[in-house]
């Protein structure tokens, strides 16, 4: 039985209406439905609701991560869910109530939650968020849905509905059959996978991959793993691991990593014996940065500053400019990302890849290495940017098959590296990244 479909001790609240009866308190779901109101009616991250939500409905951490959970697999199949809600509706409802049917349904059709536990619970949500009016329609669909089961999904093409089609045809770029190979790893919920420090034990149960990451089953709580206190590994997806590692780092060698938090990279970076310094311009994020690297006690200076201005008092030998980007190729891991980003957000996002990597050549020593990386799926943001930096007069240092004997199918003609989520996919995938490396001419 998962999380999501176990029985709960039914809490009063007080959030009943005059004449209704009061409805039980139902943690999960009110922070789920906050959550996927916030993207879908607001276009707001995931993680920019679950916390205020989760301390608004009192959800303790169990509540917390199953409205996590429930809420990334609405996202996950949202296309499909509203075409499987179509039949079902003669008017369209209010956004809001859509939005607690596509939960209902989505607890019916891919969480295994017992049909009455959906059904009951949708309805009981709806009357607690003042939407009692449709709590008949919601009971009316669901019973439908749950009577019909997985026989809806039939001769549906969940692949394609599943992705918005601005993202489906920008993703040809990567080749044929490309965006639909995304598109299935997206369809999973991504396991975990850690990085170990050099010499950790790999904590039981874990599998090896081929680039030294070890994965566990999704929903493993890395917490709970054995080492984690002692700081014996960090949480970093396979494809994260590579742009720092392309970087090939050396002891006592001056590195900089300009955009820094959480860490993941930062650490590969001191583990190497480099001396390290890491810049992050989010305070927030800093405060994770600095928690994970006290856990991992890697002796790294941090500075809080916006890499595009900031100065140092040294130039680099090596820089990892991981930049913020859309994040399309976290999506297996953030599904929100697929529903919240448009075509017009990358016009920012390159100007400020470009700020980036203008600064990060300002920061290099003559024959120094530039590695430019991002989480993104998109063309803009990836070869485009590589070319820009070309045209900055960086010069282009092809990744050689040598360097990544276990993943040849990433590095394309130009010696660059594109990973998606359709890669590994008999290992459970891996995100979607773009790296490439450059040196800065010595005359
Ligand atoms: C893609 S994430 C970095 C992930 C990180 N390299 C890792 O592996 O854990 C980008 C980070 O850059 C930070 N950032 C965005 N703009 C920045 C800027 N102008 N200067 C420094 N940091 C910036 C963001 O706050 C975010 O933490």
């Amino acid at each position: 039985m998962t999380a999501e479909s176990r029985p709960r001790k039914p809490r009063q609240r007080g959030a009943s209406r005059p004449g209704n009866a009061p409805q039980p308190a139902d943690p999960t779901r009110d922070v789920a439905f906050d959550i996927l109101c916030g993207v879908v009616e607001h276009r707001r991250m995931l993680e920019n609701s679950l916390s205020r939500s989760a301390s608004e409905h009192d959800a303790p951490p169990r509540d917390r991560a199953a409205a996590h959970r429930l809420a990334a697999a609405t996202l996950r199949h949202m296309g499909t869910l509203r075409i499987v809600l179509e039949p079902f509706l003669r008017k369209e409802p209010p956004e809001p109530v859509r939005v607690a049917l596509m939960m209902g349904c989505a607890q019916l059709l891919f969480l295994e939650t017992p049909p009455h536990a959906a059904v009951g619970t949708t309805v009981s949500l709806l009357r607690r968020r003042k939407l009692a009016p449709f709590a008949g329609l919601a009971n009316a669909v669901l019973r439908k849905v749950a009577d019909q089961g997985p026989a809806l999904l039939e001769g549906l093409d969940q692949a394609r509905l599943d992705i918005p089609a601005w993202l489906w045809s920008s993703w040809s770029t990567l080749g044929k059959g490309v965006p639909r190979a995304i598109a299935r790893g997206i369809s999973q919920e991504a396991p975990l996978d850690i990085t170990l420090r050099p010499g950790a034990p790999v904590p039981e149960g874990g599998e090896v991959l081929p680039n030294g990451s070890v994965r566990f089953p999704a929903g493993t709580r890395v917490t709970e793993l054995p080492g984690y206190e002692e700081g014996a590994f960090w949480v970093q997806d396979a494809a994260a691991t590579l742009p720092a590692r392309l970087l090939n780092a050396q002891p006592g060698e001056s590195v900089a990593d300009l955009c820094a938090a959480p860490g993941g990279k930062t650490a590969q970076l001191a583990a190497t014996g480099a001396s390290v310094t890491a810049v992050e311009q989010n305070a927030n994020r800093m405060t994770r940065l600095r928690e994970n690297l006290t856990r991992l006690s890697y002796p790294v200076e941090i500075v809080q500053a916006d890499a595009a201005t900031w100065k140092p008092d040294a130039l680099f030998d090596a820089i990892l400019l991981d930049a913020p980007c859309s994040a399309t190729g976290t999506a297996r891991r953030h599904p929100d990302v697929l529903w919240v980003k448009r075509p017009r957000d990358l016009t920012a996002l390159t100007a400020g890849q470009d700020r980036l990597l203008a600064a990060a050549k300002a920061m290099l020593k003559p024959g120094g290495r530039l590695i430019y990386a991002v989480c993104s799926l998109q063309e803009e943001e990836g070869p485009a940017r590589a070319r820009a930096a070309a045209a900055m007069g960086l010069e282009p240092s092809p990744f050689t098959p040598e360097e990544l004997p276990f993943l040849t199918e990433a590095l394309t003609p130009e010696g660059w590296l594109r990973t998606h989520p359709g890669q590994w996919a008999d290992k459970g995938g891996m995100d979607g990244f773009f790296a490439a490396r450059f040196t800065l001419p010595k005359a």
